[in-house]
């Protein structure tokens, strides 16, 4: 049954920037055409830049027609979506400035306001500060912040103090867009809902799983940000550790969201640490240069705008991980993700074990394992490589793989699969914290991560070149071919 959501006043701080309006307030649009919106919901758009409501809708309607399909894009529904919009001027740091907001600010003590930090984390501090000395918040109040929280424990601790002064860790959202993606949901239910699944998910069964988040992006623009964070900062602390602790967790007693969270936090403190000697065995860092991406020539990560030549950042990492407990002692849990890679594809893959005992051909045991593939993007499904004789009267008992296959696109038709962001910002509206991270998730992950990149400062090491459009260092192939394993695509 559909729950009838509260209204509330959803501020957004930097309003005006690339995050606010390529994902904000198109998800926010979705959720009002679907009147998942509370009926009387404003949203309250905050920067610095001069100008007044109208002309902020004019912008965000400017980025509905960019970002939003044509068919979606119903003209009653986006008028009545731009009515919901107001601006405020608003500079973050400066305290007098938020008396504008406290005038916008439905008055109402019991009105739902949700504080969305879309700015730079070293602001998040000096906002919630303001909100509070400003009298913004009431009993009803939240905020979301943005990754990445800091760029290691340290600074992320800092920034988590700084928000704790004002907000208890009920009020706090901490966004990884990947927890509000279909099939990542859809990968609790896969686990927890299916018995064949469950019984099966665990050393005994499974020999090694893969988790790939290629893109085919490279920096676009962003080289002043990514040269400071890295692969391993941008994507790896967060979005892959996720999907590890998704993927590895022990069922959680029920779906609440700090029996999720409790699970999760299990996993990142049973990472076996990745020692100096295991840097040269466990990890792979590399860097594109230039070469093809899609047919078309791309420069370099040195050759980008902006880049500095002292730069020794990575744009791709693949990681050994292990899990030393008692449901995957043994498992290699393969991470890879970097930027201008061939094909924009996120994706888990279990391997299974193959049978004790093989009876058929000996030229086709390499075929007999079956592997579950989750594909989070960019055809979102679920397929399940199974082997089949093949058909025919004279061929003998051939094997043959073959892929049960469910494609989200395909078997729900009818519905439209809904950007991460709709379904987190719609958690936040409801008040459920289930798909965001709690502070010590991040904590553990940052800990796990710093010291992999402590023993990277020490050796100083130029990461190894991958042309653009490949997969990345012939390294991060060779790290599973000396397991007898090898990456997904390559079979
Ligand atoms: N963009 C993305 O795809 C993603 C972004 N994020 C995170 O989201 C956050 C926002 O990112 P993004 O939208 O890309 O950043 P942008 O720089 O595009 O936007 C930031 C906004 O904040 C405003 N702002 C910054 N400082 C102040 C200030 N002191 N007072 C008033 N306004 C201020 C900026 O205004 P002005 O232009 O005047 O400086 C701008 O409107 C970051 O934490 C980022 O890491 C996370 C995942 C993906
Ligand atoms: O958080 C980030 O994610 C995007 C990739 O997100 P996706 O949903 O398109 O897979 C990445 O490009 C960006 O560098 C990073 O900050």
């Amino acid at each position: 049954m559909a729950m009838v959501n509260r209204s509330s006043d959803i501020v957004i701080f930097g309003a005006m920037g690339d995050l606010a309006q390529r994902k904000l307030i198109p998800a926010l649009f979705q959720l009002d055409s679907a009147e998942l919106l509370g009926q009387d919901t404003r949203i309250i758009g905050l920067a610095r830049v001069t100008q007044d409501s109208p002309d902020f809708r004019k912008i965000c309607s400017d980025s509905l027609s960019k970002h939003i399909k044509p068919a979606e894009l119903d003209t009653d529904k986006v008028s009545r979506f731009l009515t919901k919009l107001e601006y405020a001027i608003v500079s973050f740091a400066d305290l007098s400035s938020y008396q504008t907001l406290k005038s916008t600010l439905d008055s109402s003590a019991e009105r739902a306001r949700i504080f969305y930090y879309a700015t730079p984390a070293s602001l998040y501090g000096a906002i919630s500060r303001n909100l509070t000395k400003s009298d913004c918040i009431n009993t009803n109040s939240c905020v979301v912040l943005e990754k990445p929280i800091g760029h290691n424990l340290r600074s992320s601790n800092e920034v988590n103090d700084q928000v704790a002064e004002y907000f208890d860790e009920s009020q706090i959202y901490r966004i990884d867009h990947y927890l509000g993606k279909e099939t990542v949901q859809n990968l609790i239910a896969l686990r927890f809902a299916n018995p064949l699944f469950g019984s099966q998910w665990n050393q005994s069964h499974i020999s090694h799983v893969e988790i790939t988040v290629a893109e085919k992006v490279g920096i676009e623009g962003r080289w002043g940000y990514f040269d400071k964070a890295g692969q391993m900062r941008d994507m790896v602390q967060n979005h892959l550790l996720q999907l590890l602790c998704l993927t590895a967790m022990d069922p959680p007693d029920d779906l609440s969201a700090d029996m999720i969270r409790n699970e999760k936090v299990k996993v990142l403190k049973a990472l076996r640490p990745i020692t100096a000697a295991m840097c040269n065995t466990h990890v792979v860092r590399g860097r594109y240069t230039k070469g093809m991406v899609e047919g078309n020539p791309v420069p370099g990560y040195m050759e980008e705008e902006g880049a500095n030549p002292d730069s020794n950042t990575e744009t791709f990492v693949s990681i050994k991980a292990e899990i030393n407990n008692w449901r995957w002692a043994g498992v290699p849990f393969y991470l890879r993700t970097g930027k201008r890679l061939p094909e924009k594809l996120s994706q888990i893959t279990i391997h299974f074990k193959p049978q004790p005992h093989f009876i058929f051909d000996e030229s086709q045991r390499h075929l007999a394992q079956n592997k579950l593939i989750i594909r989070l993007q960019p055809e979102e499904g679920i397929s399940l490589q199974i082997l089949n004789k093949d058909h025919g009267l004279n061929q003998g008992m051939r094997l043959r793989s073959e892929a049960l296959n469910l494609n989200f696109s395909q078997s729900f038709e009818k519905s439209r699969v809904p950007d991460a962001y709709e379904r987190l910002l719609l958690k936040v509206i409801q008040g459920n914290q289930y798909l965001f991270v709690r502070r010590d998730e991040v904590e553990h992950a940052w800990l796990w991560c710093d010291q992999l990149m402590e023993h990277w400062k020490n050796e100083n090491k130029a990461p190894l070149p991958y042309a653009a459009g490949s997969w990345g260092p012939k390294a991060a192939d060779l790290m599973l071919i000396k397991d007898g394993n090898c990456w997904y695509e390559d079979q």
